[in-house]
Parts: structure tokens; sequence; C-alpha cells
């Protein structure tokens, strides 16, 4: 051991004696505050009887600030008991300009020491620590609310601390993070997705850290971190903005619940509460207040996994369009200027003439077409009533109230829909049958139309919102998402890996949608060894992808003699898990009959099978479609039945490569009869 390292080994322990003290601190507070608490309480409890409103208002509100500390004083407690097994992972020394150099550690979360008055370890969102992954050794600079700090890093290291321990420290005279990321990416995935704050890459920091962007679009390649960097972005919006912003004020659009589950993890573990989750369908459901049952996203694509239908691909492609969002536009302009068709109207003798009706609809431009009739009728009520010199019957008030919305040709909103596709001359990309469900490309156009005939309520509330797979969503999605949404977005994805290569939107299709868009691209992936990103680049290339060198086996295509050895084969690369050190298996199929095959197949326990209504990620072995792998990783891969029958069309190709680009260390496929053509090069 070295002199730097035992100096350091020596801090390490001093630190955690200073966290040691400040834990039973924090133990004594706690325990006064609840004893304070105790004692209000039944005083309170025996001077009732003589306490006024306002006493007791007073005495209640006493009460919640004393549980608040008390609150407080339990999270600051479970923060410090966390960093006393790994209090920081990085340091610099930093001299800003004409003062003295000062070591800077840099860690999950802060602390602040009372007794010496100052910060000992400083969080990875402070405004210092972001020069920790922005520079190198040298000029360096940071940003603080009150101007641009400057000066020189004259040091920089990076350690791993676990349980205490001092693992290894690295010195940073060149390049930064390399080989610490190497160690944490040759890691096993044995659970939920991790934080990353230790080695977050500068193109990664510049998007966390990014507070300018009204709309944040993130396109990155499979694996690049667009998750991870989404919720690290999250976790430092909170920081940012504590006194505006808390948790309960994001709101996260997520692909499916085992998704959410999967993620749920990393902001508790960054110190930050739970976020709302919400997928699509929800959202969905919510907004058309349940009146039409309608096919999910998932069934959707299952639909066309499962025949290939040339009419409703056809209906899919278009209602995913640019063009069809311009012309719902279109059709709302037509339908102001020409479903109106004024009459005047007489009411006892009172004429109110036509252009009085259709100069009151006019002016009534700002408010949603469907919600202007009401307003008219009162207007026309006013005139009738000043007209005739005496107040109106309750029947002439309704008269007025009925014949007004029965001048305008249409006002059902599904009735309005309908009559859209007859006004474009294609009436036949319309399919509404009552036994069936709506069509999922049906749903948000018709909410759009909603939103803008009949106005709804927005989400005022949420003060960030992050969507996920922003690929599978369409313009029509992204236009209701705009005007609902009015906060700050991030939104994120790869076009790469759409579920529906007909619906798929890229960063450019939304960036249409958000001319305010701040577009970054991530071309360096992070998941999986150079093997199996080349050997999914023959699926869907990509020129500009920048693997990180990491190396494993090649991936495997293991030929069968029919299902029953495919299955055994299938039955032998669980068995072989088991002992291979790996800790997550996924075995990825292109459609749930064929995941519950195999899972008929594998019966042990410890197998689980993941569906559509699966709500929770789970340990060990999963079975499981391709959509619903989304977003997961696993140490290993099995992909069943990459035979040519299976594989043939757009859509498969896509799920393929969804499950290709799932595997951290080890991939193998599996078919009998003819190879895929996607894979037979
Ligand atoms: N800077 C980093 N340091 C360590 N690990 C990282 C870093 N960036 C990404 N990773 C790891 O790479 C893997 C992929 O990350 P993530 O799932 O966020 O990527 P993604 O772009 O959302 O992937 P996909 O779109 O394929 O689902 C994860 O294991 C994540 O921990």
């Amino acid at each position: 051991m070295n002199a730097t390292e035992r100096e350091e080994r020596e801090y390490l322990e001093h630190i955690k004696e200073q966290l040691t003290r400040a834990v039973v601190r924090v133990d004594e507070a706690v325990k006064q505050s609840s004893n304070e608490l105790r004692q209000k309480k039944s005083y309170i409890h025996e001077h009732q009887s003589g306490m006024d409103e306002a006493d007791m208002v007073a005495a209640g509100q006493s009460i919640n600030r004393m549980a608040f500390t008390g609150e407080a004083a339990v999270t600051r407690k479970r923060k410090l008991l966390k960093l006393m097994q790994s209090p920081y992972f990085g340091r610099i020394d930093f001299a800003a300009q004409g003062q003295a150099t000062v070591p800077v550690y840099i860690g999950m979360y802060s602390f602040f020491d009372e007794q010496q008055r100052a910060n000992l370890i400083y969080d990875w969102r402070a405004p210092v620590s972001s020069m920790f992954y922005d520079f190198e050794l040298g000029e360096a600079s940071y940003p603080t609310p009150s101007g641009t700090v400057r000066g020189t890093i004259e040091r920089k290291r990076q350690y791993k601390v676990r349980d205490g321990r001092l693992e290894f420290m690295i010195e940073n005279d060149v390049n930064i993070h390399d080989d610490v990321l190497q160690r944490e990416l040759a890691k096993s995935s044995d659970d939920k997705m991790k934080t990353i704050v230790a080695t977050i890459q500068r193109d990664q920091n510049a998007v966390i850290r990014n507070e300018t962007a009204p709309v944040m679009v993130i396109q990155g390649v499979a694996g690049s971190g667009k998750t991870s960097i989404a919720l690290h972005r999250i976790a430092f919006l909170l920081y940012r903005y504590r006194e505006t912003i808390a948790a309960r004020d994001i709101l996260i659009i997520s692909p499916n619940k085992v998704f959410a589950d999967y993620i749920s993890n990393v902001l508790p573990e960054l110190g930050e509460e739970h976020i709302p989750e919400m997928g699509m369908e929800e959202l969905a459901a919510d907004l058309l207040e349940n009146r039409y049952p309608f096919q999910t996203f998932f069934e959707q694509v299952s639909a066309l996994l499962e025949r290939h239908d040339a009419a409703f691909i056809e209906r899919i492609r278009f209602k995913s369009s640019f063009e069809f969002l311009s012309r719902l536009n279109q059709y709302l302009l037509h339908i102001e200027n020409n479903y109106f068709s004024v009459r005047e109207l007489r009411v006892g003798r009172t004429v109110v003439p036509a252009a009085l009706l259709q100069q009151k609809f006019k002016a009534y431009h700002r408010v949603p077409l469907l919600k202007r009739f009401a307003l008219v009728a009162n207007d026309v009520r006013a005139y009738v009533r000043d007209a005739a010199g005496r107040k109106l019957t309750g029947q002439e008030k309704g008269t007025i109230g009925e014949a007004i919305p029965c001048m305008f040709r249409l006002t059902n909103v599904l009735d309005l829909y309908r009559d859209f596709y007859q006004w474009i001359g294609r009436p036949e990309l319309l399919r509404i049958d009552h036994r069936q469900p709506l069509e999922y490309a049906d749903v948000f156009a018709l909410i759009y139309l909603r939103l803008r005939l009949e106005g709804i309520t927005v989400y005022e509330h949420v003060k960030h919102l992050l969507v996920d797979e922003m690929q599978d969503y369409t313009p029509v999605q992204y236009a209701v998402l705009s005007r609902l949404f009015l906060c700050r977005k991030t939104i994120l994805g790869d076009v790469s890996q759409t579920v529906n290569p007909y619906s798929a939107s890229s960063a450019e299709t939304i960036e249409r949608v958000f001319p305010q868009a701040e577009v970054v691209r991530l071309n360096r992936s992070y998941r999986s060894t150079l093997e199996i990103t080349a050997f999914a680049q023959q699926l869907r290339p990509n020129p500009d992808i920048l693997p990180l060198e990491r190396h494993g086996p090649v991936p495997e295509i293991r030929r069968c003699n029919g299902t029953d050895e495919e299955l055994a084969a299938i039955r032998q690369l669980t068995a072989a898990f088991g002992s291979s050190g790996h800790q997550s298996l996924g075995i990825i199929c292109k459609t749930l009959r064929q995941a519950e095959r195999v899972h008929e197949a594998l019966p042990a326990p410890g197998i689980h099978l993941l569906t559509e209504e699966s709500t929770s990620f789970k340990e060990g072995i999963i079975i499981t479609t391709a959509h619903l792998a989304k977003g997961l990783e696993f140490d290993a891969v099995v992909v069943p039945f990459v035979s040519a029958h299976s594989y043939k069309t757009e859509v498969d190709k896509s799920m393929l490569y969804v499950a290709c680009t799932r595997a951290m260390h080890q991939l193998t496929l599996t078919y009998s009869g003819e190879l895929t053509a996607f894979l037979a090069s």
C-alpha cells in the first residue's frame, strides 16, 4: 500500500467516524422530537376543554411541524447509513482562481458536518460536482446561480467503497472513467435498474443537467443509457428546483407495469421519492372517461404479429402519419366554417337574425367548438329578453338551448370522427363496430378531436413529463400530450427499437410537434458486448453506433431438429445458466403464444412468465415477449424459434432486434426448419 492509499484509507475511516457521530445526533433528535410530540399530544388531550378554536388550530399546526421534523430526521438517517456503506466515489482537488486548492469529495448525497461547519461530501448533483464529469486535469469551470466559477483541477480520483471498505482507487491523470466503467459494465445484472452516478459520461451529464430545454428529445441507440439518464435527470431537476418541484409533480409515461417496476428503484436509491407513473392506455381511458372500450397497443402489435392484414396495416400507417394530424386540423377548420347552418330563430314574437347567431358563434372562437352553443344560447336569451322587454319563460329558454346545437350538423365527437373519413374521401380507413373495441390507432385521434371540440382539463399539476419509448407514439399522440401537459418534457427512445414499424416516430417526427425541442443523439452503447452489438447490427445496421470495447462469447445460433428438440435445447440452456455465474436470463419470444409454449415446457420453480397483465419485474429466469422485454436487460438472452416461418415480416424483424439487444453478456438463438432470412447471411 503506498502513502497516498494509506492517507485515503485513513480519511475514509475519519469520514465514517463523522458519519457515525452524525447518526447518533440524528437518533437523539428523533428521540427528542417524538418525546415532545407525545408531551404535546397529552397536553392537548388534558386541556382540550379549555381550548378555543384558534388554540386547537395552533396546536394542530405545531404537531404537524414536529411530525415533519421527525420524518426529515428519519430520511436523513437513512441517507447517513447509506453513506456509511459508500460515502463517496470521486474526488477533485480544485483551485478556484486566486484561491487555495481544496479537495471536493463527491458522493450520492451531501454530508454537511455541523460541528466542523463544513461540507465533507458533495451531492453528485451539486454545481461543483459537475466538474468531476466534465473535465480532466487542468482548467475547469462550473456554473452557479451567481455566475461561472473558473479554476484548475489539480487532482482527480475515483474510488469504489463497498460496505465501508475501499475496494479500489484510481488516480485519473489521463482519461477518466474507462477503467471503472468497464468494471461496472462487466458485472452481472441481478435485479432492477441501477444508478450510474459514479460513471456518468460527459455527453450523458450534459443531458442530465440541461436546465434550458423546454422539451428534451433523446434519441439513443439500444443500451446507450437513455432510461438511466432520464431518471438521473429527474433526480437532478428535483435537486436543482427543490423549492418548486416535488416528486409528485412529475409524471412518467411508461410502456407497461413491468418496466415501471423495473425502473422503480432508481429514484429512491438516489434519495428521491417514488415518481407517479402512468401508461398511455391509462391516460387514454382517463381522457375518454372510460366511455369507449378500446384495443391496447399490445393487442394491436399482437394482431400484427399473428397475421398480415394489408387493410389493417394501411389504417395504422395512415393514422400514424403527419398527414393524418394535419388532415384532422384541416377538418376542424372545415367544420368550423361550414357546419353551422344558421337560420333565424323565432322566440315568441322576437326574431333572432341568422347574422347575429353567426356573429356570436364566431366571437367565441377561442372556446372549443362544441362548448360554444351554450354560450351563444345565453347571449340569445339576453337578446330576446331585451327585445321583448320581459323575462323569458322556462320553455322559451329551453327552446333556445335546444335550437342552437341543432343548427350544427353533428354534435357527437364519434359521429364527427366518422364524418372526417367521409370528408377526406377514405371511409374505408375507419372500422367501427359496436361489438368490437375501438382500434388502437383511433384512440388518440378521437381524444384529439374531443380535446379540440370539447376541451379537456389539462394536467396542470404536472411540472415535468417524462415519456419513454418515444418511437412507439404517433404524431397525434404527441399532439395530445402537447396540449395536455404544458410543462417541460423529456422524451426518449430509439426509432430502431419500434415494435410496430407502421407507427414509429423518429426524433425528427417529434421535433415537428415540438419545434422548440432540443434533440440529443447518443450513439455509445453500454449494455452489450461488442460481439452482441455486432450481431444485432445485421438486423438494423446503424453506422453511427459506438459500442464500448467489451468482449464476450460470439452469439450462437443453434439449429434443432423439430420443436421438441428445440424445447429440449432451451431446457438445457436454462440448466447451464444455473452454473454460469450469471444472475438473469431472459427467454424472449416473438409472441405470447410462443412464450406460453416455452413456459409449459419449462415448468421449474423460479421461471417466470411475464405477460401483459404482469405488474412486477422478477429476478432469475424470465420468459416473455420482445414487446414486453423492451427497456429491460438480462445477463444472458435466449431467443427461441428464429425460423423463417416465424420471423418474416418487418414487425417480426423489429421484435428480433429488440430481443437481441436485451443481452448484456451472452446471446443464444434457437430454431428448427429453415433459419429466418434476417439472420441467414
Ligand atoms: N455511464 C454509465 N455508467 C455505467 N453504466 C451505464 C452508463 N450508461 C449506461 N449504462 C448501463 O447501460 C445499460 C443500458 O442502459 P439503459 O437501459 O438506460 O439504456 P437505454 O438506452 O434506455 O436502453 P434501451 O433503449 O436499449 O432499452 C444499463 O445497464 C446501464 O446501467
